[in-house]
């Protein structure tokens, strides 16, 4: 990939992105990241090659497309700071906040920039990211293209073809690596519990999870299949799967996954308020 990128904010994400980026032979010279921190600057440059700066300036943003890659909070200041500092040249926006809408960046940055929402996940940080992603009216065919291959270095991706399924996509594969987080947690705490050393415990844990994950890519056959292949009739797997049905563990989960997309919906709306104050 040749077009130049910038990235605001050099946090976690920006990071994995980056490492995708560079994986995929993308130039460290064709990357610029605008990060006020100079210790994570100079993270930056040495890990990945890539150049970095405290703060944008019109030759800076006069690249292909710009990252937004800050906290949700941080961009009605961070996009009110750019507005004052593009030349004449619009490049392609691509926003990775959580819940920020496109109007609210057309009402933060002006209403003449294309832009593309995405929800990326950390796991792009090693290619194994999925990302979802949503193009506002005015991309054009070249910038989705290059949104797409973009995203692509990092993982999956896929469109949406309404805004508001972002927010799915943002409880479902966005805050998804975090419940496998939790539940490999859980499941850690009771393997530890049941007499396994932590080393032993962590490794049976990490590895069953791997495999459970590459099986349900590479077999082809669904989850709900795979787990019966598991489950003998009257063994141990019945007896824990009893459990999580006692407890409901279906509606839990749909519980929490609603909880996350209703947030990013609120989280949005909110910024947008107070801005409108
Ligand atoms: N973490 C995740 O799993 C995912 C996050 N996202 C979204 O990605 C975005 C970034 O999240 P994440 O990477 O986790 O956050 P981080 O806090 O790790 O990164 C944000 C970075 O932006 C820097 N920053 C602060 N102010 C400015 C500024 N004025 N100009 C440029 N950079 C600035 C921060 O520096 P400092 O720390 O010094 O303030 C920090 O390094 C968020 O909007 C989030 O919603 C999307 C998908 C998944
Ligand atoms: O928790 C968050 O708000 C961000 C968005 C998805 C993952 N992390």
């Amino acid at each position: 990939m040749d077009s130049s990128i910038v990235f605001i904010g050099g946090g976690n994400m920006a990071t994995s992105l980056v490492s995708g980026l560079r994986s995929a032979d993308c130039p460290g010279e064709r990357i610029t990241i605008v990060e006020p921190d100079a210790d994570k600057r100079r993270q930056l440059a040495d890990d990945h090659g890539v150049r970095t700066v405290a703060e944008a300036d019109a030759e800076v943003l006069g690249a292909d497309a710009v990252i937004l890659a800050v906290k949700p909070q941080l961009l009605p200041e961070v996009c009110a700071d750019l507005a004052t500092r593009f030349a004449d040249r619009r490049p392609l926006i691509i926003s990775i906040a959580a819940g920020v809408p496109l109007a609210a960046l057309a009402q933060w940055l002006g209403e003449d920039f294309a832009f593309v929402r995405c929800m990326p996940n950390t796991p792009s940080l090693i290619g194994a990211g999925a990302t979802g992603l949503y193009a506002g009216t005015g991309v054009t065919a070249d910038q989705r293209e290059l949104a797409d291959a973009i995203l692509a270095t990092a993982g999956i991706t896929v469109w949406v073809d309404a805004e508001s399924r972002l927010d799915a996509v943002t409880a479902t594969s966005g805050s998804g690596p975090a419940y496998f987080f939790a539940f490999m947690e859980a499941m850690h705490a009771g393997a530890r519990e049941l007499g396994l050393d932590d080393d032993t415990a962590r490794e049976l844990v990490l590895h069953t999870a791997l495999g459970a994950a590459r099986m349900a890519i590479e077999s082809g056959d669904d989850p709900a299949t795979l787990r019966e292949k598991v489950t003998s009739k009257g063994g141990t797997t019945a007896a824990a799967l009893d459990r999580f049905e006692a407890g409901d563990l279906n509606a839990l989960v749909r519980d929490a996954m609603q909880a996350a997309a209703r947030r990013a919906d609120t989280l949005g709306q909110e910024l947008m308020d107070d801005t409108r104050r």
